[in-house]
């Protein structure tokens, strides 16, 4: 029987147990992609202008402030993207979240999507847009970098992690009912097929940035059979990269490890389940000045989106007060993801350049500069 037979079976199950509400879910997205297929290369053609068409979702709360920041760096950088707005408002169709048709579309026929951060309400109200966003273009790892910015001082100088979270399930997979009243259950589902996806992804990451250690974070000790079933698919998927060393690690050793002396990760590729590469990322941001500086890139066999480890940040939105730096190197990764190495190193080079210089930073890493004056330097770095 396929993992996605078996899942059905199980959540008609128990739906149909009288005293136990269900949420339906989509187990479609669970038996996709071909897993020992090689991480597919940007298939987008220029169009007619000679330039490539991105789909962009500008998103909630800081969205627009620190689009507007990623816009006008490209055009001065004379980047050659055009974007295209997408809305991905909600849409509630029994019980279900979906996203519009057209932004769905979009990033189909664009291959790549830059999104600025989605709010999701807590407890009742829509299922997360972002888990939306990976689960329906099957984006089945989440590549979060973390390095020290030259001369900006923190504690720690020289952070330089990679940490992949597998994007699609896990603790993540929005399966949850109540038993009785009172009692509730939250599924962490964790299938062979997706974690040896993320997991062959790993190594070959690892083999392409010429870290050649893959440490798989888990904590199998408590929760055996679904952190023991990736550990297990890892040790396996190990044999067939025998020029990278392997080795596993206790979730809770790793976080103690890693805020006491981050430069013992600089030669690893982490890899983890959804959870804890969703905490493990906040954590690593805070080592090198905060949420303002981390970008990610959720890669699928064919689209891929990338976005700031961040979310909405309500408490700054609206008032020019928000670092972009965190989209705009998740706009770095794109460039680069898409070939486009030649913008990528002439733009982050005037974003480091501003950062190292110090004169106009933002808020969160000590400055007075809002975001507007931020970008602005930027750009006077690229003219
Ligand atoms: N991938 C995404 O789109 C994500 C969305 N979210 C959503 O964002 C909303 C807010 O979540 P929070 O827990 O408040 O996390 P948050 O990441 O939005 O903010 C946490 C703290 O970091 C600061 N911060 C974040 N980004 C910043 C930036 N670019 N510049 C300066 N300061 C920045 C905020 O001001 C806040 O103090 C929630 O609805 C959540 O669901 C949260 C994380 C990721
Ligand atoms: O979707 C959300 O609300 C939060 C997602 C998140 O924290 C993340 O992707 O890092
Ligand atoms: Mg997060």
């Amino acid at each position: 029987m396929s993992v996605a037979r078996t899942l059905t079976f199980t959540s008609k199950r128990l739906t149909a147990a009288p005293f136990i509400r269900a949420r339906a879910i989509n187990l479609r997205t669970y038996a996709t992609a071909d897993v020992k297929k090689p991480v597919a290369k940007f298939l987008g053609q220029k169009n007619a202008n000679g330039n490539y068409t991105v789909t962009f979702i500008e998103g909630d709360g800081i969205g627009p402030e620190i689009s507007r920041s990623v816009k006008q760096i490209f055009a001065a950088a004379k980047a050659p993207i055009e974007w295209e707005t997408a809305d991905v408002t909600p849409i509630l169709k029994d019980g279900k979240t979906t996203i519009p048709e057209e932004a769905i579309k979009s990033i189909k026929k664009n291959y790549v999507a830059l999104k600025g951060p989605l709010a999701t309400p807590i407890g009742k109200g829509h299922v997360s847009l972002n888990l939306t966003l990976r689960r329906t273009f099957n984006l089945f790892a989440n590549v979060r970098p973390c390095r020290s910015v030259p001369g900006y001082k923190t504690p720690y100088d020289d952070v330089d992690t990679v940490l992949i979270r597998e994007n699609t399930e896990g603790e993540y997979s929005g399966i949850e009912h109540e038993v009785v009243d009172g009692v509730v259950q939250s599924i962490k589902l964790i299938t062979k097929k997706a974690s040896e996806r993320v997991l062959r992804f790993g190594f070959q990451y690892a083999q392409s940035i010429n870290k050649k250690h893959i440490r798989v974070v888990h904590k199998a000790t408590i929760m055996k059979m679904s952190d023991g079933l990736f550990v297990s698919i890892a040790r396996d998927v190990a044999k067939d990269f025998p020029d990278v060393k392997f080795d596993t690690e206790l979730l809770d050793n790793t976080c103690l490890k890693m805020v006491t002396d981050p430069k013992m990760y600089s030669d690893i590729v982490l890899v983890m389940p959804n959870l804890y590469g969703d905490i493990v990322s906040d954590m690593c941001a805070g080592l090198i000045g905060g949420l303002g500086l981390t970008p990610s890139a959720n890669i699928g066999d064919e689209c891929s989106i990338f976005e700031a480890v961040h979310g909405s940040a309500p408490d700054i939105a609206g008032q020019d007060k928000a670092n972009p730096t965190a989209l705009l190197l998740s706009s770095m990764m794109m460039l680069q993801h898409m070939g486009l190495n030649e913008y990528a190193e002439k733009i982050s080079k005037a974003i480091m350049d501003t950062l190292a210089e110090g004169k106009a930073l933002t808020g969160d890493l000590g400055g007075k500069a809002s975001t507007t004056e931020y970008t602005n330097a930027i750009i006077s770095k690229l003219q």
